[in-house]
């Protein structure tokens, strides 16, 4: 006969384990009708009718040339350029990079560069390319590539080190002109999505030679190492700060908190995709309750219907917080910037979600200039023109169904 003290726990396990296995059930099926209808949508939405172009943005910042690109083919025809013009070496790492027409212009622009002896070193991730054939990646023989494997041997012995995607898009040439933001390389994103990314023309491009050389050149990697580059000068008004997986450090995260900690006056955010942490809520809360302006653009329908979803599950709390939402429209926004009380911005490859702050490879770029500041509230101003700001009136009488999914979701959080 069981005794009644053993029967209590089993039967709590029991309730336990029959409750978690019900959440699950329920979480699937929404996530899965969430997906279709997402699907139906698209097929049935004309094609979305594009973008107002924020332009292109130029200063110097600690000698060195800056450019702000908020269009992809620009972006593309200014990178392209300068691996045509490379006299000694190009790095190139991306998460995605297409087999399209934009993908195959780059392949032969380091291919040729490969060919007349310039150093080319390229990174590229290989879980954000699984649906690229792999025949399309036909480097020259001289060409360095590092396909981020999507399993790792070191995954055994030490899991969190082997682990991450390379989520970062770089491009250094010579070590004197280097490119970092939210741009993969691919056709959509030269015309349909609204992105942005940097160029730094000068000594400041040793931080992105040196964000790349932090994984090429990492302990654990077995393969020839690339010299190793000083800094001409050490000016911190431009800095690349890097997530390094390999090397278990993630300041991206702090640098956000410490920046939103410090606002007086406004927080201007543009994320593709908001599914913040604890502590980067309660900093935006707080600094909003401390009377700054703290505004967020993020796109109205993404292209992940489920990042969408953990995201909307943040507006409520957001709104109650006097912090404005602003949906973007008719287009993508994959941009990864802030920009704080006129002085400090970031511009990068960093979502504001967990996959980018505490587990990819990631490299943004922190600026501390007035001007700089200027020129990315100008993108922000202009990125605001096509929003629709969410009122707390319009979120309320959203559906119950909609208030479900949200609901039911949230324990997602902490994967995406
Ligand atoms: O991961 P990201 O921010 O580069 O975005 C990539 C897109 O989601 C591709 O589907």
């Amino acid at each position: 006969m069981t005794s009644p003290r053993a029967t209590g726990p089993r039967m709590l396990r029991s309730i336990a384990l029959r409750s978690a296995a019900g959440m699950v059930a329920v979480q699937a099926a929404v996530v899965a009708t969430l997906v279709a209808t997402d699907a139906v949508k698209r097929r049935q939405r004309a094609k979305r009718s594009g973008f107002p172009r924020p332009g292109t943005f130029e200063h110097t910042v600690a000698d060195t040339g800056t450019t702000v690109y908020t269009y992809g083919e620009d972006l593309y025809r200014d990178m392209l350029a300068a691996i045509r013009g490379a006299r000694h070496q190009v790095l190139l790492e991306t998460f995605i990079w297409k087999d399209d027409e934009v993908g195959r212009a780059f392949l032969e622009a380091v291919n040729a560069a490969a060919a007349r002896g310039v150093q080319v070193h390229v990174m590229y991730d290989g879980f954000g390319n699984l649906v690229v054939p792999r025949s399309f990646y036909r480097f020259h023989p001289d060409v360095h590539v590092y396909r981020f494997p999507v399993l790792r041997p070191r995954l055994l012995l030490s899991p969190l080190q082997a682990t991450g995607l390379t989520h970062r898009k770089l491009l250094v040439v010579d070590q004197e002109v280097g490119f970092v933001g939210g741009y993969n390389v691919g056709s959509l994103y030269a015309t349909e999505w609204r992105d942005t990314h940097v160029r730094l023309t000068g000594p400041a491009a040793f931080e992105l030679g040196h964000s790349f050389a932090s994984v090429w050149n990492h302990p654990s990697a077995r393969r020839p190492k690339l010299p190793h580059v000083n800094p001409g000068s050490w000016d911190s008004r431009v800095r690349a700060i890097n997530n390094i997986p390999a090397s278990l450090v993630y300041p991206i995260r702090s640098v956000y908190l410490d920046a939103i900690h410090r606002a007086t006056d406004h927080i201007f955010l543009t994320t593709a995709y908001f599914i913040p942490d604890q502590q980067i809520l309660s900093a935006l809360i707080e600094a909003s309750r401390r009377g700054v302006d703290v505004r967020v653009i993020l796109p109205e329908n993404s292209n992940h219907v489920l990042a969408d979803w953990l995201s909307r599950g943040f507006y409520s709390t957001l709104l109650a917080e006097d912090i404005t939402v602003l949906l973007y429209r008719n287009a993508m926004i994959h941009a990864k910037t802030a920009t704080i009380d006129g002085q400090w911005s970031i511009v990068g490859t960093a979502n504001i979600d967990r996959l980018s702050l505490g587990f990819n490879y990631e490299t943004n770029l922190e600026i501390h200039d007035r001007d700089f500041a200027a020129d990315m509230e100008a993108v922000f101003a202009a990125d605001s023109e096509n929003c629709r700001e969410l009122t707390a009136g319009q979120w309320d009488e959203r559906s119950p169904a909609a208030w479900f999914a949200e609901t039911v979701l949230v324990p997602l959080r902490p994967f995406l």
